[in-house]
C-alpha cells in the first residue's frame, strides 16, 4: 500500500461527486486513484483539477487501474452486486453505498461470496451509524438509564425525489436508512412490516405512492415507524424520538441558530442530505479509509446489507397487498456472528 490508499470511486453522480471531493480535500490518508461512470463526461467533470485519476467508462475495468488499492460504489443500488463480486474477486475492501443490493437474492449472492472468502472486506455505507446525534442516542439507550425501548417514532421527509424514483423506492432506498438505524439503536432484529397510505401529496408525480407510513415490529416488542415522504416541498427532515419504560429521547429537531426579528422567530432547514448529514458522510469515509489501511473491517456490514434488502423488500410487499409481512432471515454466517447488531 502507498503512503495514501488509492480508492477506485464507481458512480460520479450526486453521492460519487461528493466522496470524490470527501477523498480528496476532506478526508486523510487516501486518494482518488480512479473514477468510473459510464457517462464518462460526468466522470471526468468530477475529477477535475485531480493528479493521475484513471477515467473509466466501465466500472470493472477501473478496480484494475494502477494504484487502485480499495473501492467506493457509489453507482445505483442495482449495479452494486456486479461491482461487489468483482472487488471480492480482486481481494480489494470496499465502502459501498446503500441499499447495498436492492433484490434481496442478489444481496444474499453477496453474503455468500464474502463469506466464502472467511474474511470481511466490505462497509456498508448506513452512514447515520456516524452522525453525532444518532451516536448519542445509541449510547443513551445502550446505558440502560431510560429502561427498555418501547418504540421508535422516525420522521424522512425529503425536499423532492429523483424522477426515476418509483413507490418501492421509498422503502428500499429511503427508508432503508430507518430500517438499518433501528435493528442499530435496538439491537433487535425486525420482523414484520405493514405499510399505510395517507391520500398522495399533489405534490409527488403521478402514480407515486407518498407519503407512506411503514411500521416494523422486532424480536424484542418494540415497535418502529416510519414517516416517509419524500415530496415534501419543506425541507430535508429525519427525526427519532426513543420512547422508552422511563424516559424518551429526540434527535433531528434542526437545532440551527434561531433569528428572531421583527415579531418572528426562525431557523434555517437543510435542503438535502448532503447538508444534513455532511459531517456524517466525512466521519464514515475516514473511518473507512483508516480501518482500511489498518487491515480491518468495520461498520455496518454485509449481513447488514442483506438485511435491510430483505426487510426492505417485505415492505414493499406490504405496501402493494395492504397487509403485514413477515420477514424471514436466511441463517446469519459465522464470519457475521459478532457484528454489531
Ligand atoms: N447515503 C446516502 O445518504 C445516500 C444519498 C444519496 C444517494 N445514495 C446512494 O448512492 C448511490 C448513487 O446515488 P446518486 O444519488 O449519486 O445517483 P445519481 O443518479 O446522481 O448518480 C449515479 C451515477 O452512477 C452512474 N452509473 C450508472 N451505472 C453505473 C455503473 N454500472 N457503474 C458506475 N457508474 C454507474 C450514472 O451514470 C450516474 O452518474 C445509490 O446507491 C444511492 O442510493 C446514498
Ligand atoms: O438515496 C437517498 C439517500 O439515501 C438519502 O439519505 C435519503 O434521505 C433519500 O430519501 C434517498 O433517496
Amino acid at each position: 500500500m502507498g503512503d495514501l490508499l488509492g480508492v477506485a470511486v464507481l458512480g460520479a453522480g450526486h453521492m460519487g461527486a461528493d466522496h470524490i471531493r470527501r477523498l480528496d480535500q476532506v478526508v486523510s490518508g487516501a486518494r482518488v486513484a480512479a473514477v468510473a461512470d459510464p457517462d464518462t463526461d460526468r466522470a471526468k467533470e468530477a475529477s477535475a483539477g485531480l493528479e493521475a485519476v484513471a477515467v473509466h467508462e466501465d466500472a470493472v475495468a477501473a478496480l484494475d487501474a494502477p494504484g487502485v488499492e480499495a473501492v467506493l460504489i457509489a453507482s445505483p443500488g442495482p449495479a452494486h452486486e456486479e461491482a461487489l463480486l468483482a472487488a471480492f474477486a480482486r481481494g480489494l475492501p470496499v465502502l459501498c453505498e446503500k441499499p447495498m443490493v436492492p433484490d434481496s437474492t442478489g444481496a444474499l449472492r453477496v453474503v455468500e461470496a464474502e463469506a466464502r472468502l472467511g474474511r470481511r472486506l466490505a462497509q456498508i455505507g448506513f452512514m447515520r451509524r456516524y452522525d453525532a446525534e444518532y451516536q448519542r442516542l445509541k449510547s443513551l439507550l445502550d446505558s440502560g438509564q431510560l429502561g427498555r425501548p418501547l418504540m421508535l417514532h422516525c420522521t424522512h421527509r425529503n425536499v423532492s425525489s429523483p424522477p426515476y424514483f418509483t413507490s418501492a423506492m421509498l422503502i428500499d432506498s429511503s427508508v432503508s436508512h430507518e430500517i438499518d438505524a433501528a435493528r442499530w439503536l435496538l439491537g433487535q432484529e425486525l420482523t414484520a412490516v405493514t405499510v399505510l397510505r395517507p391520500r398522495s401529496s399533489a405534490n409527488a408525480p403521478e402514480g407515486l405512492v407518498d407519503p407512506q407510513l411503514v411500521l416494523f415490529e422486532t424480536d424484542g416488542g418494540a415497535l418502529v415507524d416510519v414517516e416517509v415522504f419524500v415530496n415534501s416541498r419543506f425541507g430535508y427532515q429525519v427525526r427519532c424520538e426513543a420512547v422508552c419504560e422511563a424516559g424518551s429521547a429526540r434527535i433531528g429537531e434542526d437545532h440551527t441558530m434561531v433569528v428572531t426579528t421583527q415579531g418572528r422567530a426562525h431557523e434555517d432547514v437543510p435542503l438535502d442530505y448532503l447538508v444534513r448529514f455532511a459531517d456524517a458522510y466525512d466521519r464514515e469515509v475516514q473511518s473507512w479509509v483508516d480501518a482500511t489501511r489498518q487491515g480491518r473491517v468495520t461498520g455496518p456490514s454485509v449481513w447488514d446489507g442483506y438485511a435491510s434488502s430483505m426487510i426492505a423488500e417485505a415492505g414493499v410487499r406490504a405496501l402493494e397487498s395492504g397487509g403485514r409481512v413477515a420477514v424471514e432471515l436466511a441463517p446469519r454466517p459465522e464470519l457475521y456472528a459478532d457484528v454489531s447488531r
